[in-house]
This record gives C-alpha cells, sequence and structure tokens, in this order.
C-alpha cells in the first residue's frame, strides 16, 4: 500500500537529509507507528506519502501509484486515496460538525444523496450522533478530533494519515481516539500514525517504525515507544 525504496530527502542542499536512505514496506490493513525524536524525520516522511514534498532520491508507491512517475494534475485523485488527520484538527470554524465531513464530500463531487447517507454513518461511527449541529468550538477536544476523523474517512480512504492526532488529548480522551482509529483500521483501512504519545504505543502494540536523525533504526512488530525516543 506504501513503498518506500531507499528514499533520501534533502530540503537544503549541503544539510543533513531529512530522511536518509529509508526503505520500508506497508502492506494494505497494517497498523504502523512512526516515532522518533523531533527533527527525526516524521512528517517529512508522511508529507512524501501525501506528495506534498518530493523525495531527492529513490521510489515511493502509494496506493498502486508510482509517486515520482505522478503528474501533478494527478495528485488530487492520489489525496482521495489517503485521509489525513492533524493534532490540531483543521476544522472549518464557521461550519457545522455535519457541514465540516460533508464538505469533504462535496469537494469532490459526491451526489447529495451520498452525503446525505455517508455522514450521518460516519458520525454514528465516531461517536457524534446528536451533534450534528454543534459548531467546532462547542465540542470538546476529543470532539473536535472526532469530527476531523469523520471528515478524514468519510470517503473511505484505503489509507490513514494521522500526525500526532492525541497531541493536543488528555490520555483518557487519547485513549478514546485510539479505540476509534483501531475500529477504523479493522475495517481494513491502512493506518500511518506519527506521534511522541509513549503511553499509546505502549498499550496498543503495533508495528514502530524508529527514524533518528533521517535513518530508519527500528521496524518492530507489536513494538513499543523504545527507551531512546522518551
Ligand atoms: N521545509 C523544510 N525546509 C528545510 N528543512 C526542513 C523543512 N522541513 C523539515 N526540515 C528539516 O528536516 C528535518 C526533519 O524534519 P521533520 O519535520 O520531518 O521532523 P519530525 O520528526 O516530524 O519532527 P517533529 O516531531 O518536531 O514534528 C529537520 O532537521 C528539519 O529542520
Amino acid at each position: 500500500m506504501i513503498r518506500l525504496d531507499n528514499i533520501s530527502k534533502v530540503y537544503t542542499r549541503g544539510a543533513r537529509p531529512a530522511l536518509d536512505g529509508i526503505d520500508v514496506e506497508i502492506e494494505r490493513g497494517d497498523f504502523v507507528f512512526l516515532v522518533g525524536s523531533s527533527g527525526s524525520g516524521k512528517s517529512t516522511f508522511l508529507k512524501l506519502v501525501l506528495r506534498e514534498e518530493r523525495p531527492t532520491s529513490g521510489d515511493i508507491w502509494v496506493a498502486g501509484r508510482h509517486l515520482n512517475r505522478l503528474s501533478s494534475w494527478r495528485v488530487p485523485h492520489l489525496r482521495r486515496e489517503i485521509g489525513a488527520v492533524f493534532q490540531d484538527f483543521r476544522l472549518l470554524p464557521n461550519k457545522t460538525v455535519y457541514q465540516n465531513v460533508a464538505f469533504a464530500l462535496q469537494v469532490i463531487g459526491k451526489s447529495k444523496r451520498d452525503i446525505q447517507q455517508n455522514v450521518p454513518e460516519m458520525l454514528e461511527l465516531v461517536g457524534l450522533a446528536g451533534k450534528e449541529r454543534r459548531l467546532p468550538h462547542e465540542l470538546s477536544g476529543g470532539e473536535q478530533q472526532r469530527v476531523a476523523i469523520a471528515r478524514a474517512f468519510v470517503n473511505r480512504p484505503p489509507i490513514l494519515l494521522c500526525d500526532e492526532p492525541t497531541g493536543n488529548l488528555d490520555p483518557g480522551t487519547s485513549v478514546g481516539i485510539m479505540r476509534l482509529l483501531d475500529r477504523i483500521n479493522r475495517t481494513g483501512t491502512t493506518v500511518l500514525m506519527a506521534t511522541h504519545d509513549d503511553e499509546i504505543v505502549d498499550q496498543m502494540r503495533k508495528r514502530v517504525i524508529e527514524l533518528k536523525g533521517g535513518q530508519l533504526v527500528r521496524d518492530q512488530d507489536r513494538g513499543v515507544y523504545g527507551l531512546e525516543t522518551v
């Protein structure tokens, strides 16, 4: 589903690479934590998958596409295959919960009928039924993140990328968000989550990929956060 083949990324010529010779294969349905201290290259990894950045060298495939050869006009099609969730939620502040999720379908041209069917289903899945008419500022942080997840997943993409999704949440709320991501993963969705949340990683026991100074230093099944990254 995601494959990086000897990928390096150098932002500034002469500077240390942000990613340095990364080889990774993530299969359909995997749940992967991407860990590493600040500056180790996690965001760069996610940006390459989203095609927000391009590699300096090496090959990358995402959802059956060879991104090195993907023309710019096809990038929106790639992005439909990838739901993205961020630490700061990124909801539209003047739209209701329902409208925030519906908007994701409107922009890709889905019919009214599709929208009316899928949005309530998705809000039910994330546990927000009954809160459709609230505005983001009328929700708790955990609820806002649930809206963001509903929006990312409403068109059922095969890949969900999460960049520190629990970074602004307290531990109890974070556990709820992780249960939801786990449920989504069990539907067959590939989940790739960059995080500093050691408790969550240690609880979930999923595959852990650790970056250090742009290099892949650990790829462990049923892994833990690890001492070095604390
Ligand atoms: N647009 C950019 N231009 C130049 N250098 C960059 C750019 N983005 C990232 N870098 C550098 O690349 C390296 C990796 O950064 P990256 O943001 O991928 O790390 P990270 O692991 O996501 O860090 P954090 O946990 O703090 O988000 C860092 O040295 C950073 O300064």
